[in-house]
C-alpha cells in the first residue's frame, strides 16, 4: 500500500501480511507516517495505492484515549466494554493494567501514564482479534511498559494479532519489523 497525504507521498510499497498470534512493529522518525499506516490499518484512512484486507474485529489506540473526563474510570471503561459487546470485560481489564484502584475516580484526574493504561484498558475490553496500537508505550514507566507487553504477549497466546507504531522498545518476541524511512 501507498500513503499520500497533505498531497505529499509518504511511503509506497509497503506490504505485510498477519495471521493468527503474529505481530508487526511499525518504526521510523517523525512525521515518516507511523500514525497513518495505523489509521490505514484502522479503515480511518484510505491508502492512496493498494488495500487493506482483514477478518475479525480490530480495536485501535489512537492518540487521544477518547474516554470522558467528566464520569468515572470504571464508567467510561464501562461504556466502551459494552459498546464492545463485552459489558463484564471493563474491570478485569483495569486491574490487569494496574488502574483497579482508581476505578472510582474521574478520568480528568488521571495522570498522563494512567491513561494512556486505562486507554489500553479500554482495547483490553473491546475482545477485537486485531490490536493497532500507536504508539503504546507513551507516558508509560518501566513497570506498566513490562504490563503492556504481557498484555500485548497474552493476546498473541490467544491468537490475536497486534499491529503497534513504537519510538520506544517494546519486546515483541518475533514480530516483524517494518521501518518506514524518511
Ligand atoms: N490530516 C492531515 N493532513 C495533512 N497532512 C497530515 C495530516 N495528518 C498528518 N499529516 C502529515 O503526515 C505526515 C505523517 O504523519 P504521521 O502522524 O503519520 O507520522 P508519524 O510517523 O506517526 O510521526 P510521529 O513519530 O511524530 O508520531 C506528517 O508530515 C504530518 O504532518
Amino acid at each position: 500500500m501507498a500513503c499520500a497525504r497533505g498531497g505529499r507521498m509518504l511511503f509506497e510499497d509497503v506490504s505485510f501480511a498477519l495471521g493468527p498470534s503474529d505481530a508487526a512493529l511499525v518504526t521510523g522518525p517523525n512525521g515518516v507516517g507511523k500514525s497513518s499506516l495505523i489509521r490505514i490499518a484502522a479503515g480511518l484512512l484510505p491508502p492512496a495505492a493498494g488495500m487493506v484486507e482483514s477478518t475479525g474485529s480490530r480495536a485501535l489506540l489512537a492518540e487521544t484515549a477518547a474516554l470522558d473526563g467528566e464520569v468515572t474510570l470504571a464508567q467510561a471503561t464501562g461504556f466502551w466494554a459494552r459498546i464492545d459487546g463485552s459489558p463484564d470485560a471493563a474491570m478485569p481489564a483495569l486491574e490487569r493494567v494496574g488502574l483497579a484502584h482508581l476505578a472510582p475516580v474521574p478520568v480528568r484526574f488521571l495522570s498522563t501514564g494512567q491513561r494512556r493504561r486505562a486507554a489500553m484498558a479500554r482495547v483490553a475490553a473491546s475482545d477485537a482479534r486485531i490490536w493497532l496500537l500507536d504508539e503504546p508505550a507513551t507516558g508509560l514507566d518501566a513497570a506498566a511498559v513490562t504490563t503492556l507487553e504481557a498484555l500485548i504477549a497474552g493476546h498473541r497466546a490467544q491468537g490475536g494479532i497486534v499491529l503497534a507504531a513504537t519510538h520506544q522498545p517494546i519486546a515483541m518476541p518475533g514480530a516483524i519489523a517494518i521501518e518506514l524511512a524518511a
